[in-house]
């Protein structure tokens, strides 16, 4: 089997990335696999920037064909907020319910749901010893819900309407998310690049 890192420590992305590239073959290792896996800075400006720098780093310490996701959510009435920040929008402790309920209360005057389009973004970045790193981009497009509803999925699932289905990420199950999702559309690039 060909071993490919995933340079994450995001149990949800991991389970993502499992159920998606293993039945293609691939064994899945992750960040969390690692008991000293170092911690890379998302410095960079764009989900991309960030994606090469976590790839870059881990393919470098490790030696190893390494891809890197670097995702979020960006919200047209909030100018694209919270964007590169998703993880940290409420704070540098990461938690997902602070997150959501903040985008919930920026967005508690806005009823129409015009006003409320978003999307998720995942850049992938793929970096292997010697090689030119390369990186893709899927989308999903969707709407911020007005309250949370689901218990699938990680992050600012249950926040997040999908357009195609017109209900939460976090309402669909796992094998629906990884037919749509933005994860899973950048995904499907990055194996057509490798392949
Ligand atoms: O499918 C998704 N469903 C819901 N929320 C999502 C999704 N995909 C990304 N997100 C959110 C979670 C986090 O707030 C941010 C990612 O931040 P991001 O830095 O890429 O990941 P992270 O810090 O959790 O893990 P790591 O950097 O180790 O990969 O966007
Ligand atoms: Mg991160």
């Amino acid at each position: 089997m060909t071993e490919i890192i995933i340079a994450t420590k995001n149990t949800g992305k991991v389970r993502e990335f499992k159920a998606l590239l293993e039945p293609l073959g691939y064994n899945v290792i992750s960040l969390l696999d690692f008991t000293d896996s170092i911690d890379v800075e998302e410095t960079g400006a764009t989900f991309v920037e960030n994606a090469i720098l976590k790839a870059e780093a881990i393919a470098n310490a490790y030696h190893k064909r390494t891809i890197a996701d670097d995702s979020g959510l960006e919200i047209d009435y909030l100018n694209g907020e919270p964007g590169v920040y998703s993880a940290r929008y409420a704070g540098l402790h990461k938690d997902d319910k602070d997150n959501l309920n903040k985008v919930l209360e920026k967005l508690s005057t806005v009823h129409n749901q015009q006003d409320r389009t978003a999307r998720f973004v995942c850049a992938l970045a793929i970096s292997s010893p010697g090689e030119a790193t390369k990186t893709v981009l899927g989308t999903c497009e969707g709407y911020i819900a007005e309250q949370p509803s689901g218990e699938n999925g990680f992050g600012y699932d249950p926040i997040f309407i999908v357009k195609e289905k017109m209900k939460t990420m976090a309402s669909l199950s796992s094998e629906e998310k990884n037919n749509i999702s933005h994860r899973a559309m950048a995904l499907k690039k990055l194996i057509e690049l490798i392949k």
